[in-house]
């Protein structure tokens, strides 16, 4: 899926090789400032790089379209992008961005997807007044309704308590499971990291050394 070779941000990231593979659940880990979030950035172009070369299913990504490619590798940052409008503008503006049909998302669809996160909200309730975590949970909505299939997640938890956290992950992950997904996720939590992924790379282990992160 993504294949990173002699990658290297200065002086953040020196990646000699990595590699994602495809339907499975990678969590990244390391110390604070290590550059987790950098290396999720690079995945979808959001920022460049100063040497090496990404391949995203065998294609170098230098020469795709960044739009296009975002449109496939979703990310869901730790604070999520919330736009001014009701919490339905904000689950349909994903599909928006990405270009899809809209009209054939009924509300009752949106209404299910919600009460998923455990969102007791109205469709047409101003998405800038739900709390911190409740807008956290409609990301998480937002993004399963434009079902790429690849998401990136920089500790998309970190705003909920550690039952919701709880919850949040196993309907998400549920849902990657089933539809078989690739998920590579930056956490801070070991024991998010161990129960949810198939595997699990320290960032201090692949920074400035050579380690092929492949899965048995
Ligand atoms: N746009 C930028 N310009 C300059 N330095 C940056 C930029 N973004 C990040 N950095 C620096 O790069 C380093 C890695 O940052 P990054 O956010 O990737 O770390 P992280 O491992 O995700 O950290 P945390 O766990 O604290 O979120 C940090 O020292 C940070 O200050």
């Amino acid at each position: 899926m993504f294949q990173l070779k002699d990658v290297k941000v200065d002086p953040i990231l020196n990646i000699k090789a990595l590699h994602f593979e495809q339907r499975r659940i990678t969590s990244i880990i390391g110390k604070s400032g290590s550059g987790k979030s950098t290396l999720l950035k690079l995945l979808n172009h959001l920022i460049s790089y100063d040497n090496g070369i990404i391949q995203y299913n065998g294609q170098d990504i230098s020469t795709m379209d960044p739009i296009q490619l975002r449109r496939e590798v979703v990310m869901l940052s730790q604070t999520p992008s919330i736009y001014d409008g009701t919490v339905k503008d904000n689950l349909l503006i994903g599909l928006k961005f990405s270009e899809k049909d809209t009209d054939s998302i009924h509300d009752q669809q949106l209404h299910d997807l919600l009460e998923k996160f455990d969102l007791h909200k109205k469709l047409d309730e101003n998405a800038d007044d739900l709390s911190g975590g409740e807008k956290q949970r409609l990301a998480f909505a937002r993004i399963i309704l434009m079902d790429p299939p690849v998401y990136l997640l920089d500790e998309p938890t970190s705003a909920l308590d550690d039952e919701t956290a709880d919850e949040v992950m196993e309907r998400f992950f549920q849902f990657i499971k089933s539809n078989q997904k690739t998920v590579i996720m930056v956490t801070h939590s070991l024991k998010v990291a161990e129960k949810f992924s198939d595997k699990i790379v320290d960032i201090t282990n692949i920074n400035d050394k050579e380690m092929s992160v492949t899965h048995g």
